[in-house]
């Protein structure tokens, strides 16, 4: 039988003569969209066959800067007022950044006043940086360094765009005329330093070719060059050149490549810190980062969940988190991440998304089945592994090894109640994990599939979630109902064993059947077999088929759970029982079961 293709961009559908099973490909199927491709132009790749960075691991933090204040606030519908921007600074400041850009200051009061509050009022600690951003305009650059006088450590930041449509459209200048600008720029700001700041100030020097993912390379490095020659860095004395992906346009691969690039061929690299900013216009901003630190960068310039214009920053949340998930200490804490969110969200005025990466409210929650299922094996797997290392070793002193969790929620001051959620893709494994973690009740198999049946059978027909105190409370009225709320044929009030001189136990147990107070009484070769036989005497026909029990917490106190699976009348049914007996524990399992059978 041959499946012979039709014709490209056809609606034809394969069927082999004489075969069951009509054949689609879905290649063949698709269309051209009829949009105006032809507007756009692909991305240049560079000439660096010879390119290392593939090759190479991120084994140590780069150093950060958070842009919060100034890229992330230049993009939101509402400015950060003064209040949010201390609390954003202090947020920074206590998560460990020590280099923060906290704002353009010649955009207006605003910003001025906030870096002066904060100099001013000794916000600052010691070992952070505070960077600002300027235009290359003289009464700018007077203005900004103006903003830094007494602050301990600060940087100026100057830009100005190097591409050729900027060239072209915003400069109206030729190459020359745009590197001019960057030139005097950077002298003009050591210029007003020297003037305007005192001994005190340990000064900084940062220059960014904007729009450097559309500069053509050798420009690129030219321009800085240039600037180079100005600053003159030498040992002690370094510059930053922060290399922006102002709109990212590139595969992080190809965006490598250019930080490769840039790497190799600037000269006194040793005194440059290289600088990467990516933007997020693809959705690989996180990506473009990590390969850039591959390729040669030093230092991540970014904001907390993505924040700034457009699309937004490279997320230094998500990059610290993904070295963190590596074994690799991203030098920031991000141990309360639920409280950095509500302080982000508060200061930008903009919700969290519930699933962004770490620290949304969604990303340690499996809702199906197959997902609960492995992990509820993988924390029982780590209990038993910390278990069988000895007295004293717990889960928190082992490697991290629970699927579809790539990091301990707990290490991001996440609880584990989230983690599982119920709804109609649940199975058994979630809903046995809630049972385990919240009451402490570990079903066996079996029973795990009988209760997600009932459960299966509430989300079929209310669809939604189900909350663990919902399948806490379906469990009890199933299973364990309390002497309030009893329902069934048997109520057992107490019961006594005794065991003859043949081995055989005797059980008297006093309970109510039917509503009448009864005494049953039976024998067999074990408390469960003679309640067994107590109960032929009231016409139930119980059979045991397997049974197990375990502690429920430590102590002389210390509650115990029986599981009981019995054939009842041709039915297979579980019981559970608690209590700090074992044997009264197992009996009550039996009259679960029991009742369950006639409900
Ligand atoms: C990619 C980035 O994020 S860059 C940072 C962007 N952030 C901001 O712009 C926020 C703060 N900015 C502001 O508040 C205002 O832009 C100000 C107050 C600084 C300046 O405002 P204005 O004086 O009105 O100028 P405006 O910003 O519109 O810039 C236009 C002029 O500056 C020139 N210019 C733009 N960027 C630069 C630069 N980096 N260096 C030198 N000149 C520049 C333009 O060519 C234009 O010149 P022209 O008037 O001769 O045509
Ligand atoms: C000012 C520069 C660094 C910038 O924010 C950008 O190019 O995105
Ligand atoms: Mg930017």
């Amino acid at each position: 039988m041959t499946a012979v293709n039709p014709p490209a961009h056809t609606d034809a559908v394969i069927t082999p003569v004489g075969g069951p099973t009509p054949v689609t490909n879905a290649k063949q199927l698709q269309k051209p969209s009829g949009m105006p491709v032809h507007k756009y132009r692909g991305y240049e790749a560079v000439d660096i066959s010879d390119r290392t960075w593939p090759d190479n691991r991120i084994t140590r933090a780069p150093r950060w800067l958070s842009t919060d204040l100034r890229d992330g606030n230049q993009a939101l519908i509402d400015p950060m007022s003064p209040a949010r921007k201390r609390e954003m600074f202090d947020l920074l400041v206590r998560m460990g950044y020590k280099e923060i850009e906290v704002g353009f200051p010649s955009s207006g009061e605003t910003d001025f006043a906030f870096v002066r509050s904060i100099i001013e009022e000794g916000a600052i600690p010691e070992d952070v940086t505070i960077s600002v951003l300027t235009q290359a305009r003289e009464e700018l650059i007077e203005r900004t360094v103006e903003s830094l006088v007494g602050a301990r450590r600060a940087t100026v930041h100057l830009y100005n765009a190097t591409a050729p449509t900027f060239r072209r459209v915003v400069f109206r200048g030729s190459k020359e005329e745009v590197k001019q600008i960057a030139v005097d720029g950077t002298r003009l700001v050591m210029e007003y330093a020297d003037k305007i700041l005192g001994d005190g100030t340990i000064f900084g020097y940062q220059y960014s070719p904007e729009i450097f993912t559309d500069t053509e390379l050798d420009f690129a490095l030219e321009v800085c060059e240039a600037v180079c020659d100005v600053w003159q860095p030498e040992e002690g004395r370094e510059i930053i050149l922060n290399l922006p992906a102002t709109v990212e346009r590139s595969t992080p691969s190809t965006h490598a490549d250019r930080f490769e690039w840039m790497s190799r061929n600037l000269t006194r690299r040793e005194y440059v810190c290289l600088s990467v900013h990516p933007h997020n216009d693809r959705g690989t901003a996180v990506a473009a980062a990590e390969l850039a630190v591959m390729a040669g960068a030093d230092r991540i310039e970014g904001c907390l969940f993505g924040q700034g214009e457009r699309t937004g920053n490279v997320d230094l949340v998500t990059l610290g988190m993904n070295l963190f998930s590596q074994g690799v200490d991203p030098q920031i804490d991000f141990s309360q991440i639920d409280e950095i969110r509500r302080t982000s969200e508060y200061c930008n005025q903009m919700e969290v998304h519930p699933r962004h990466p770490y620290a949304g409210d969604l990303v340690y929650t499996a809702f199906s089945g197959s997902h609960q299922d492995a992990i509820k094996k993988g924390f029982d797997a780590m209990e038993a592994d910390a278990a069988a290392r000895g007295e004293g070793v717990t889960v928190d002193d082992l490697e991290w090894a629970v699927p579809y969790l790539p990091i301990d929620p707990k290490d991001v001051g996440r609880s584990y109640e989230a983690v599982i959620r119920v709804n109609s893709q649940s199975g058994k494994g979630g809903i046995a994990y809630v049972l385990k973690n919240d009451h402490k009740l570990d079903l066996p198999r079996r029973m795990q599939i009988e209760f997600s049946r009932i459960i299966q059978a509430k989300t079929d027909a209310e669809g939604g979630e189900v909350t663990p105190t919902q399948i806490w409370s379906t469990f009890r009225d199933e299973y364990l109902p309390s002497p309030e709320n009893a329902w069934g044929r048997v109520q057992i009030r107490s019961g006594q064993t005794t065991t003859g001189s043949d081995g055989q136990d005797t059980i008297t147990v006093e309970a109510t059947v039917d509503g009448s107070d009864t005494v049953l009484t039976g024998t067999g070769n074990g408390p469960i077999s003679a309640f067994f036989e107590a109960l032929q005497a009231i016409g139930i026909d119980a059979r045991l088929l397997d049974y197990t029990e375990h502690t429920m917490s430590e102590g002389a106190s210390a509650q115990a759970a029986s599981y009981i699976e019995c054939a009842i009348d041709g039915k297979v049914l579980w019981g559970i029982g608690i209590d700090a007996n074992t044997t009264r524990a197992s009996l009550k399992a039996v009259v679960s079961a029991v009742n369950r059978a006639t409900r």
